[in-house]
């Protein structure tokens, strides 16, 4: 199994390196790229740690070289947010980095799967959708946004709540990544909250990524809980690969449209990336209105990565 992941230098591509040097199946290949010239010292650090996954860093010009091969592609290149500002105002840099990385992918591994990190992620995978059709390799099996970060913190905060172990605790997320778009699926948990908590606890895990960069103060977003978030994503899309068809995770899939182009939902991954969209089930009343007053903004950013590719 060979990983890429691109932008591999950032606070998240060190994290999720670290992870996927410490956990990867033995024999897996880490590639990392960036255009940072510390890259080659991230993977010469890496490479001292005691696993059987061998890593290699590519810099600035060798794209090409860090993809050939890939069976998975992780995209955490860009800019992250400073405080004020929306994930929808990372735009105008990230669309060109996303635009420019996934021309790579489908010239050098066009059947990897490719795993979309950076913000804003509504819109970078409808970008990511475009570039890979212009060039006529797109699988829509194969291209997610990765929406983890939405689980792991709504199975956080049920379990401070709740007082139990998170590990204990199964939150879907529905929809996208990024304020109200983001649905946490309260109901559907096995757990018992009071209107309070669920307005709360809603409101919390769409506002989380503010959260830490309020906290970091200028100095960037979530980092670690996402490099844990990806390597979680990453791991699950591996075991799937390598022929388990039973594994779930909620990510931001193309749909059949029936909500948005583009909608989170559990996911069946399997040896071919997407096996099965599985239901999200019934929604509770709080969950229905919510889902419909977000539903508009959803598909006008949709549409925006979809505009950007001529
Ligand atoms: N999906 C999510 O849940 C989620 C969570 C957190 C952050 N993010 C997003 O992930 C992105 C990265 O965040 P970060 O905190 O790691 O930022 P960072 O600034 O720490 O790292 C970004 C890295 O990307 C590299 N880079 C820039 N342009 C590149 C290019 N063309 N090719 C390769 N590498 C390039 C930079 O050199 C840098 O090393 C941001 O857009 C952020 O908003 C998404
Ligand atoms: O909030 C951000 O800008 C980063 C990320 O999308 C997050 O949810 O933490």
């Amino acid at each position: 199994m060979k990983v890429a992941v691109l932008g591999a230098a950032g606070g998240i591509g060190q994290a999720l390196s670290l992870l996927l040097k410490t956990q990867l199946p033995a024999g897996s290949k880490l590639a990392l790229y960036d255009v940072a010239p510390v890259v080659p010292g991230v993977a010469v650090d890496l490479s001292h740690i005691p696993t059987a996954v061998e890593v290699k860093g590519y810099g600035k010009e060798d794209l090409a070289s860090a993809l050939v091969g890939a069976d998975i592609v992780l995209i955490p290149a860009g800019v992250p947010r400073k405080p004020g500002m929306d994930r929808s105002d990372l735009f105008n840099i990230n669309a060109g980095i996303v635009a420019n990385l996934i021309e790579a992918v489908a010239d050098n591994c066009p059947d990897a799967c490719v795993g979309v990190i950076t913000n804003p992620v509504n819109t970078t995978v409808a970008i990511a959708k475009r570039v890979l059709e212009k060039k006529g390799v797109y699988n829509k099996n194969k291209l997610f946004g990765v929406t983890t970060l939405d689980v792991i913190r709504a199975e956080t905060f049920v379990a401070e709540i709740h007082g139990m172990n998170p590990s204990e605790v199964q939150v879907p997320v529905i929809g996208g990544h990024s304020g109200t778009t983001i649905l946490p699926l309260l109901s559907q948990t096995g757990l018992t909250f009071s209107d309070e908590q669920i307005e709360q606890l809603t409101h919390r895990i769409q506002n989380a990524g503010t959260e830490v960069v309020e906290a970091k103060a200028g100095g960037g977003s979530a980092t670690l809980s996402m490099g844990q978030a990806a390597a979680r994503f990453c791991l699950s899309l591996v075991k799937a690969l390598q022929g388990d068809d039973s594994v779930v995770e909620c990510t931001y899939v193309e749909t059949d449209g029936q909500d948005a182009l583009f909608f989170a939902h559990p996911v069946r991954l399997g040896p071919k990336g997407v096996e099965e969209i599985l239901s999200y089930g019934e929604l509770s009343a709080f969950e229905e209105k919510a889902k419909a007053s977000m539903l508009d903004g959803l598909k006008g950013d949709i549409q925006s990565g979809l505009d950007f590719v001529k």
